[in-house]
C-alpha cells in the first residue's frame, strides 16, 4: 500500500536525500545546516505522530539517519576538542566554545538530579560509554556536581581519547579524575563491575540490534544494585537517536525515565535503571 507521506515523512525523506549523498559529514556549512533542519524538523513534542506506524520505507531511512548523524556528531565533537585542545590556556576555561555547551549543561544537571534521587550514596567510580573526543558528561559531572568523583571514560576511537585527554591534562583537578579506556565496550568485562554508576551515549548502538547488544553485555557485567544512566528519545526524536523502552532493559529495575519538553534544552530522553541482583 502506498505509503501515506504525511508532512513530516516528505521532509524527513528530502533530508535524507540529501544528506545521504553528502560528500563528506565533517563540519561545513551545508553539512550543519541540513543537519540543523533535521533536528528542527524532530524536535517537536506536542505530536500525534506514532513513528513505528510510519511505512517501511521510513524506518529504513530513521537507522541509516541515525548512523549518518552519529558520524556527523563526531567528526563535530573531534573539531571542537581539537581546538579547545590547542589553546594555550587551559581548555576547561573555554567549554562554552563549544556550540551545544549550554545543552549538555542543562542534560547534565538533570542527569546529576535524576542520579542524586535514585542514589543511597555518592558515587565513587563512574563510566561513561561512548565518551567520545568531547567527554562533556563527564567533565561538567566531575566539574560542578561530583568534586569527589573519579571518571572512567571508554571509547572504542583511540584518536576521540587521545583529543579527550588533552583536554583535561592541564586542569590540576580532573587530570586526576578522568581517566581513559580505548576499548570497544563489548569487551570490557570485569572492569565493569567497579562502577557505581554506567552513563551509555545516546550515539553507541545506532540501530536497535546493535543498542540492546551492548545492554545486554552492560546487564551481564556491572555490579549488582549499580545505576545505568541511559539516553534513548521519544516519538519524532527517535530519528536522531535509537529509542529504547523499558521492556529492552531486561535484568534492569527501570527507575523512571524523563522526557524532555521543549523548553529544556536538550533533545534525548533519560532513563535510570537499577541493576538487578544475580
Ligand atoms: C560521537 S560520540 C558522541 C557522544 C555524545 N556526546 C553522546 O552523548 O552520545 C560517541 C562515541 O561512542 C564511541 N563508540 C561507539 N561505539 C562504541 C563501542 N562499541 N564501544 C566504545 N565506544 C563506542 C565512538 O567512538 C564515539 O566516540
Amino acid at each position: 500500500m502506498a505509503c501515506q507521506e504525511t508532512q513530516f515523512e516528505k521532509q524527513i525523506i528530502d533530508l535524507y536525500d540529501q544528506i545521504s549523498k553528502l560528500k563528506s559529514l565533517k563540519p561545513s556549512k551545508n553539512v550543519d545546516t541540513l543537519f540543523q533542519q533535521l533536528m528542527s524538523t524532530c524536535l517537536p513534542t506536542e505530536t500525534n505522530i506514532d513513528v513505528k506506524k510510519m511505512c517501511p520505507k521510513v524506518q529504513a531511512i530513521r537507522t541509516n539517519l541515525i548512523k549518518l548523524r552519529s558520524e556527523a556528531v563526531g567528526y563535530s565533537e573531534q573539531h571542537f576538542s581539537t581546538v579547545l585542545g590547542s589553546l594555550e590556556d587551559n581548555p576547561l576555561h573555554h567549554l562554552d566554545l563549544y556550540p551545544y555547551y549550554t545543552n549538555y549543561l542543562k542534560l547534565t544537571k538533570l542527569e546529576f538530579d535524576l542520579l542524586t534521587k535514585h542514589s543511597s550514596h555518592v558515587p565513587i567510580k563512574i563510566a561513561f560509554v561512548g565518551s567520545g573526543s568531547m567527554p562533556f558528561t563527564s567533565i561538567v559531572l566531575a566539574k560542578f556536581h561530583l568534586p569527589n568523583t573519579t571518571f572512567h571514560n571508554i571509547d572504542i576511537d583511540p584518536q576521540a581519547n587521545s583529543l579527550a585527554s588533552r583536554l583535561v591534562s592541564r586542569d590540576p583537578d580532573l587530570s586526576n579524575r578522568m581517566i581513559f579506556h580505548t576499548t570497544d565496550i563489548l569487551d570490557a568485562t570485569e572492569i565493569l563491575r567497579g562502577y557505581d554508576v554506567v552513563f551509555l551515549a545516546s550515539l553507541v548502538g545506532v540501530d536497535k540490534e546493535a543498542k540492546l547488544k551492548v545492554i545486554e553485555h552492560l546487564e551481564n557485567h556491572m555490579a549488582p544494585g549499580a545505576l545505568l544512566m541511559l539516553r534513548s528519545a521519544r516519538g519524532l526524536r527517535s530519528f536522531l537517536y535509537v529509542d529504547v523502552d523499558p521492556c529492552d532493559l531486561k535484568g534492569f529495575e527501570v527507575l523512571e525515565i524523563y522526557h524532555p519538553s521543549m523548553s529544556d534544552g536538550f533533545v534525548n530522553s533519560v532513563m535510570v535503571a537499577r541493576k538487578s541482583s544475580d
